[in-house]
């Protein structure tokens, strides 16, 4: 297999680090350059846990691309920056496997017109674990036979969305299964604000948020007399890397975008 340049965008961050260790351990995959909002100039190897990285950390996107060959951008940081990272990528040739969730429905569409135009494959994944997938996939199934269904996503206290991309994504998913319909009593009323959560096409998303947690989620059908319950756990971030590498190795046979790993993991 060709050796495949990777640059990591926030190499410090819980997912960051994972992602780093996964470029590091495979023997294609060579990482050239870092992005970090600190320690511009330095190497990462100056930076505790990274020992044997000689490769240069940059501040400024731009300049890292200017100066360092990459193959893939694998973007982990947060959704302003990730958006213009995955923007300033295609800009510069480079296929971008974007994990960084909380993008709006525009830039997404941006996104993939800029991916179009540029004929550069591009992954955007909101969660690259493959039970998770599977999850979303199930969901959307059942959304044949269930009418009515609730999304609860449990994640650890530091996650900055809510929504996650995955109970969005899930909702997506559902959605095309599923005829939008208000769901619960017609009378009913919150009397505390938020308590049925938040709400797309009648469906109900709640968002738990926890020191402890990492990244779990289940969906709950219901009809007459049963429910079925559809539920996926991460117990730690080595959870998405499989889908990390699988993205990065597809992202080269591409030339458009791509939201969600269920279509290329088929
Ligand atoms: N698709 C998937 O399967 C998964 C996706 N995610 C998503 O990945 C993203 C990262 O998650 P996680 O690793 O937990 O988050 P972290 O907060 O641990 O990491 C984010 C990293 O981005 C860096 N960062 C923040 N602002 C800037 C900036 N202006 N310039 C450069 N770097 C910056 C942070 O640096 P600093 O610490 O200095 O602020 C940090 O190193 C989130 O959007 C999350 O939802 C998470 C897990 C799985
Ligand atoms: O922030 C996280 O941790 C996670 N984010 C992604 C999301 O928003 O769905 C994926 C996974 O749930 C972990």
């Amino acid at each position: 297999m060709n050796e495949i340049n990777i640059i990591v965008a926030g190499p410090r961050g819980r997912m960051g680090r994972e992602a780093v260790n996964l470029v590091k351990e495979t023997p294609h995959f060579r990482l050239t350059a870092v992005v970090d909002r600190i320690n511009n100039g330095k190497l990462l190897s100056d930076m505790e846990g990274f020992s044997g990285l000689d490769v240069p950390i940059y501040t400024d996107i731009h300049e890292c691309f200017r100066e360092v060959e990459a193959d893939v951008l694998i973007d982990l940081t947060t959704p302003d920056l990730g958006f213009l990272h995955t923007k300033s990528a295609l800009e510069n040739g480079v296929r971008p496997v974007v994990g960084t969730t909380g993008f709006t429905p525009e830039q997404l569409e941006e996104l993939k017109e800029l991916a179009e135009r540029k004929s550069l494959g591009c992954i955007i994944a909101p969660n690259f674990a493959v039970g998770a997938v599977l999850m979303m996939k199930f969901a959307q199934t059942a959304a044949k036979y269930f009418e009515d269904v609730e999304i609860i996503e449990m994640h650890h206290d530091q996650k900055l969305d809510a929504p996650s991309g995955t109970a969005v994504k899930t909702a997506e998913m559902i959605g095309v299964n599923r005829e939008p319909k208000a769901q619960g009593h017609e009378n009913e009323k919150e009397t505390i604000s938020g308590a049925r959560g938040a709400e797309v096409d009648g469906m109900r998303i709640h968002s738990v948020r926890l020191p402890g947690l990492v990244a779990h989620q289940q969906v709950i059908f219901g009809s007459n007399g049963q429910t079925l319950t559809i539920r996926h756990d991460s117990y730690n971030r080595a959870s998405f890397m499989s889908g990390v590498k699988v993205s990065v190795e597809t992202v080269l046979q591409l030339t458009t975008l791509v939201y969600g790993l269920e279509s290329i993991i088929d």
